[in-house]
């Protein structure tokens, strides 16, 4: 085969290196030419900024801002923006060529993009991290657009960032424009159900492995690493259906307890506690790797990708995987995790309920209307189940993991579709 050489990988397990291999595994089952190989892979758009920003110190420091836009092919780019210290590019192509295949996955009308920014806002006040967010937005402004590329939360934003970002957008536009990001505050056009989305997902997603399992969640115990958005609401989400949240993490650390963790006191204590499980004292304090390794059924990697690696996969004892992280396995512990029969429900799948919801709280943007929490967590959970259905279905039917076969579902619809548009220029 003929294929464009991906860009040069130092570490050797890095997630736009994992996101390639499972790619490439999916291509070869469908039997898709060179050239769509090529076109699928290739990211549509890749944008690169500084953004010199004036510290609370009077000094200016500069920091390196990204944007990718994988594919159009399905629909305006869409995609969350992360600030994290660790964001490289190569990190921000490979999230946002898992939102092409994550969007294809729910059937909604959406492209793929990511956007990150290498900044620590741990050490930042509100303030610096206002000034970042409106400078980012600015750079941005030609990227951008309801009908072109949609930005929402990651790690590290939420609602509070989310809702600068319309603001500066709108200014420079003339006119508010609410539809231009998603995961806004309620009161700027911010959609009910957005803020628990991706958690509830991932619970819904939970409870279908485990249906297939056959393991009942009023008996099962789970680990969630990660507190944050994705991993408190599904922890929260899961013991609501009666399983045992046994083990749970953040950057200070873990914490186990075998009679289960109060989920609802560890979130009260993180929000009073500036955000940090530290100190926290329903349960006790573990390694924090040790985590991924408590005897449960299941995993929820919520935190950030490459957690489950070929040198730690062959320790996990949980029964079924659900990613509520973007890229939380290597491509490399693939092979140990299935050979132990371990069920993965893939984070193409199992965390798209966030972005369900963002396409609902724009397409209310757009008609100018309010749904009710209930209409909106009922489609949601539908969308998630057709998913996980359709998914299930075709890793029986090929005879491969749910992951292979979310990639399978993911790129047969993008490249059919492409092949319908045509225009290969
Ligand atoms: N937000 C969303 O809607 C969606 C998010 N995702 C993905 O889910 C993951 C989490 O995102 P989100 O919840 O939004 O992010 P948040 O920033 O809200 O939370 C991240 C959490 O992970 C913790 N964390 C970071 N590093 C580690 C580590 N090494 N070990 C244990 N915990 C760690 C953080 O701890 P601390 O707070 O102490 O820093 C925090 O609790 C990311 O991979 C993201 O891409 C996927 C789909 C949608
Ligand atoms: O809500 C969205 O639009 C995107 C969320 C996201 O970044 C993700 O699913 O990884």
């Amino acid at each position: 085969m003929t294929y464009l050489e991906p860009a040069p990988i130092k570490d050797k397990e890095n997630p736009l290196e994992s996101m390639m291999s499972r790619f490439d595994a999916a291509v070869k089952i469908l039997g898709i030419s060179d050239e769509m190989y090529n076109i699928l892979k290739v990211p549509a758009r890749q944008v690169i900024v500084g953004l010199p920003v004036t510290m609370d110190n009077g000094k200016i420091e500069v920091f390196e801002g990204y944007r990718v836009i994988h594919s159009t092919i399905l629909g305006p780019g869409k995609g969350g923006i992360r600030l994290d210290p660790d964001v490289t590019l190569d990190e921000v192509r490979a999230l946002a060529a898992w939102m092409t295949w994550k969007c294809a996955v729910v059937d909604i009308p959406y492209g793929g993009a990511k956007g990150g920014i290498a900044c620590n806002p741990r050490n930042m006040s509100a303030g610096e991290i206002e000034r970042l967010m409106r400078a980012y937005t600015l750079s941005m402004l030609d990227i951008f657009g309801p009908d072109k590329d949609i930005p929402a939360p990651d790690m590290g934003t939420g609602p509070r960032e989310m809702a600068w970002l319309m603001d500066e957008y709108s200014k420079a536009k003339g006119m508010t424009v609410q539809a231009v990001v998603t995961g806004k505050p309620l009161v700027l056009g911010g959609s009910l159900g957005r803020t628990e989305a991706t958690g509830r997902g991932v619970m819904v997603s939970a409870l279908s492995g485990m249906e297939k399992l056959k393991l009942n969640p009023y008996r099962a115990t789970a680990a969630v690493q990660g507190f944050g958005n994705v991993g408190s609401h599904a922890a929260a989400l899961l013991h609501e259906k009666g399983v045992s949240i046994t083990g749970i993490s953040d950057i200070s650390g873990a914490y186990f307890n075998d009679k289960g963790i109060d989920i609802d006191k560890a979130m009260a204590y993180r929000n009073a506690n500036n955000g940090t499980l530290e100190g926290f004292g329903g349960a006790e304090k573990i390694d924090a790797e040790e985590l991924l390794f408590l005897p449960v059924d299941l995993l929820v990697p919520a935190a950030k990708e490459d957690v489950i690696t070929k040198n730690n996969a062959g320790k996990i004892q949980a029964k079924l995987i659900v990613e509520g992280a973007n890229g939380p396995t290597s491509a490399k512990a693939d092979d140990i995790i299935n050979e132990k029969g371990i069920m993965v429900v893939p984070d193409i799948l199992a965390n798209a309920g966030g972005v369900t919801v963002s396409y609902f709280e724009w397409v209310q943007n757009r008609i100018g209307y309010k749904w009710t929490l209930d209409r909106i967590n009922r489609r949601s959970d539908r969308a998630m189940k057709d998913a996980f259905n359709n998914v299930f279905d075709i890793s029986q039917k090929h005879k491969v993991p749910m992951r292979l076969a979310a990639y399978i579902l993911a790129i047969d619809k993008v490249s059919s579709s492409y092949k319908f548009r045509g225009g290969y220029g």
